[in-house]
């Protein structure tokens, strides 16, 4: 039997938007056995993996390997090592307490541990560096991954890539991840990624300091809240944002926190204000939660690409959950909300 746990991650912490995320205490875990049977052409399940899922999205997941995010983001790392199915016969369980869509990086979880599915499945003995190589085929932000990879509080970019890997690494998704195609194999291995995409670093953090996440009860795609983004922004933006990104990875290390300075540094003029129309009421509640109003509070900010809301604090968590969770019942949407701690570990695989 092997264990796979991926934590969840929250994106952008307010200014460091695609820069910096952090891992924390919700984990996406695969359960998965491989079962050798005599006869190894009796297996019923496409691509010989049989998949079982409970937790967040089990009405609506997949449970083809060629069609969910997981297995499929195996099959394309065992199909650029020349392994076109999974191992005979492969059962994979997925227990998901992840929201889906939430801003709670789902889909980084996913990718994560798919790419480790396959390198445990295929004996294919990649390093961690390179397994990152392949999450960031698939989902193009290092922020998410690199967090559920590697645990903690991380900030990192992508290399500049050269002309000719610059043109695999903008390669349609779909090419890298093929559509369920009906079994159609054209026996071609997908492109592989270049050398080392990601780079990465783990910030401090200071022990006292949780995360409150208040989660609303919709979805917004990730997809969709990067389309309302802008292409450009003025230089007046980009300098607000990285005055306090450079201040805040520090300012998140230090104990005891200082409020005042973390605050500020949290504020964001490059993604959030461009989402409060897929996010009724974020203005007003990024606007009302400070440290003055609310005792043991540091900062707040979307999580990711929301919706759900991220509250910093040091203490009087449920107070600071109950006020958000008010503002937002005023907009006709409820909410739950979870106390987590930052995720160190990162991705974990045990085998038993
Ligand atoms: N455990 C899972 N199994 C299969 N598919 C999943 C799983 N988790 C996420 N997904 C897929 O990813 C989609 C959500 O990804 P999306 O990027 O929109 O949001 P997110 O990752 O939850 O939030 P964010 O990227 O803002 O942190 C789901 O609708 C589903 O298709
Ligand atoms: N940085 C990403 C995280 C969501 O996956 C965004 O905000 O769009």
């Amino acid at each position: 039997m092997i264990t796979i746990k991926v934590p969840c991650s929250s994106a952008n912490i307010g200014p460091g938007f695609d820069v910096v995320g952090l891992s924390l205490s919700i984990w996406l875990t695969l359960r998965v056995s491989i079962v050798t049977t005599v006869d190894t052409t009796t297996s019923t399940h496409t691509l010989n993996c049989k998949i079982t899922y409970e937790g967040e999205g089990a009405s609506h997941v997949p449970l083809d390997a060629d069609a969910n995010l997981i297995t499929r983001t195996a099959l394309y790392v065992l199909k650029c090592h020349g392994q076109r199915t999974f191992p005979p016969t492969t059962h994979v369980h997925i227990v998901n307490p992840i929201p889906l869509g939430r801003g709670l990086g789902s889909s980084g979880a996913a990718v994560v541990a798919g790419v480790l599915l396959a390198n445990s499945v295929g004996k294919l003995d990649l390093s961690r560096d390179r397994m990152t190589d392949y999450c960031l085929m698939i989902e193009r932000h290092p922020d998410n991954v690199m967090a559920a990879m590697m645990g903690g509080f991380v900030g990192s970019y992508l290399r500049e890539l050269d002309p000719a890997d610059m043109e695999r690494k903008e390669i349609p998704l779909a090419e890298v991840l093929p559509e369920p195609a009906g079994g159609v194999d054209t026996g071609l291995r997908p492109p592989e990624p270049p050398l080392g995409i990601g780079h990465y670093i783990k910030f401090g953090w200071a022990k006292e300091v949780k995360a409150v996440a208040i989660i609303p009860d919709f979805e917004v795609s990730t997809a969709t809240a990067r389309g309302v983004l802008p292409e450009a922004y003025s230089k007046k933006d980009m300098i607000f944002n990285l005055q306090r990104l450079a201040v805040l990875t520090t300012a998140l290390t230090r104990s005891p926190p200082d409020a005042e300075l973390i605050y500020q540094a949290m504020q964001d003029k490059v993604h959030q204000p461009y989402r409060k129309h897929l996010i009724p009421g974020l203005p007003e509640i990024l606007a009302s939660v400070t440290p003055q109003s609310h005792p043991g509070l540091l900062g707040i900010c979307l999580s990711g690409a929301g919706p759900t809301i991220l509250a910093l604090a040091t203490h009087n968590f449920e107070h600071i959950a109950e006020m958000i969770m008010t503002r937002f019942k005023r907009e006709g949407i409820t909410c739950r909300y979870e106390l987590l701690e930052p995720a160190y570990e990162g991705a974990q695989v045990i085998e038993s």
